[in-house]
């Protein structure tokens, strides 16, 4: 019951499978520290697809790789990041699977009180950094995210918790991605969670037949072979409309076509039954009519199997096509959210303005506009806007306070953008005071102990 008033519904929709909360992902170069995630937080359900649009380099591949994780050296996830994965069934069967890594939260509570936990030594949390402003509203699921888990007395392995019923038999819980490693990172990646890329040749091996890279997948996965993982092999190339599949299982990828590569990926995506499919740029090689056949096929496996899809691309045409609501990214941060109807119809964001004005047959010139200059490679913290020098209406503060994710009208909390200009129903220099004043609260957060400083001289 908790959990409908816990969780705002920002679609209509059934409760999040995936929680992002202030993802924060880095690579630590010699030459500098690039934030190629900078506090991203967004939601997915089943059934339901998220897009992520924005120009090259501001983050979209890096955030999805995080939930994968795929994140390598010098890339780190920082402390205070959290991804949730939040499936009754999986919290079950990975409890059983891996005791030792499962903590029972309901044990906690009572002889632990979250809201103390924003004193303890190795939390630089503030109660903004979860989104509240009184202590008193945290839980203690609040701080299982990479790093904050410590505080609790949890161990570095552990990542199956759960937060009703009990160790032995979970009602509800988590499994916290950024916490995995090993064999439970195995089960979930590529198992419960898995990815498309932009080129089909990356995720198929060129020495083995289609046929049997899908079997293997399912050897892996669902636990089938023999006749049994072949006759599901040819199934699954019939379920994403590959015509012949009883003979071209037995094909090599260089027989395919670019389409019907891309269409026994997903294929082999599938065989692993997973609930959360992320498409990283699926369809940006195919020419249009392929593409228009590869996202109706996305859309029928959708409503099939319940999946929860996360797409991915830097073209607004297709995101408008797919998606139930929408994230534009800007140098590593989120800068304006909404379902897709508001999103389109009413852009709040200059940048999002920007990038359907660069839309052939959107904007009233017969001249296609761009925005001028590139995405800025996000190498210090964020203490101002990172679109300001690109932006036709930034003004003086934009160079000197950090905008934070606000409603763009108050009481409209499923559409907010990160802007100075917003609320809009607020007189200008009060937006700006409170974005100034919400992002202080959360940068007394940011630690100087995550080892995230840029190389300089402020040591004392
Ligand atoms: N392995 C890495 N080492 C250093 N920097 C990286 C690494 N991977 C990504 N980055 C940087 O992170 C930032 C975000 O990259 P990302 O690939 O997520 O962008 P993107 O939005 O997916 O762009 P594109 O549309 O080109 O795929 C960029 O500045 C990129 O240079
Ligand atoms: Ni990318």
């Amino acid at each position: 019951m908790s959990m409908e008033l816990e969780h705002e519904d920002t679609t209509g929709r059934t409760e999040p499978i995936i929680t992002v909360r202030n993802l924060r992902t880095a690579f630590f170069t010699d030459k500098e520290v690039i934030r190629a995630v900078d506090g991203v937080s967004f939601d997915i359900a089943p059934g339901e697809t998220v897009g992520i649009v924005g120009e090259s380099g501001s983050g979209k591949s890096v955030t999805a790789r995080s939930i994968m994780g795929l994140i390598e050296s010098p890339g780190r996830i920082l402390d205070g990041s959290s991804i949730r994965y939040r499936h009754p069934e999986t919290v079950r069967e990975f409890a059983e699977r891996f005791p030792k890594r499962t903590v029972d939260l309901t044990d906690f509570e009572g002889d632990r009180d979250p809201a103390a936990l924003f004193d303890h030594p190795d939390v630089d949390a503030t109660p903004s950094s979860f989104g509240y402003e009184d202590p008193e509203e945290a839980t203690l699921e609040d701080f299982t995210g990479v790093g904050y888990g410590d505080a609790l007395g949890i161990d570095r392995g552990d990542c199956v918790f759960v937060t009703e019923g009990s160790h032995e038999d979970p009602v509800d819980g988590f499994v916290e991605v950024t916490r995995l490693s090993g064999e439970a990172q195995r089960a979930i990646r590529g198992g419960r969670i898995a990815m498309v890329f932009q080129d089909p040749l990356t995720s198929l091996n060129p020495v083995y037949t289609v046929g049997n890279q899908i079997k293997e997948a399912l050897r892996l996965h669902q636990d089938l072979s023999g006749r049994d993982a072949t006759r599901e092999a040819i199934d699954l190339l019939e379920a994403v409309g590959i015509p012949d599949a009883r003979r071209r299982v037995a094909e090599y990828p260089h027989q395919f076509s670019g389409g019907m590569r891309q269409r026994a990926v997903i294929a082999m995506a599938l065989a692993c039954d997973p609930e959360v499919l992320i498409c990283d740029e699926p369809t940006t090689a195919l020419d249009v009519t392929i593409q228009a056949q590869i996202l109706d096929l996305l859309r029928e496996l959708q409503v099939e199997r319940d999946l929860a899809i996360m797409f991915i691309t830097h073209d607004m045409g297709v995101i408008a096509d797919v998606s139930n609501r929408v994230n534009v990214m800007y140098a590593g941060e989120i800068v304006e959210t909404a379902g897709v109807e508001p999103l389109f119809a009413e852009p709040r964001h200059p940048y999002t303005r920007g990038l359907l004005e660069s839309i052939p047959g959107r904007q009233s010139g017969d001249r296609l506009r761009t925005i001028e200059g590139t995405v800025p490679t996000p190498n210090e913290p964020a203490t101002y806007c990172r679109f300001a020098p690109r932006c036709p209406e930034a003004f003086e503060d934009c160079e000197h306070v950090h905008p934070v994710s606000m409603p763009v009208n108050e009481g409209t909390d499923s559409h907010r953008a990160a802007c100075l200009l917003y609320p809009e129903d607020r007189p200008t220099e009060e937006a700006v005071e409170r974005h100034a004043e919400r992002d202080d609260s959360i940068r007394g957060a940011a630690s100087p102990a995550d080892g995230d400083r840029p190389t300089g001289g402020e040591d004392r």
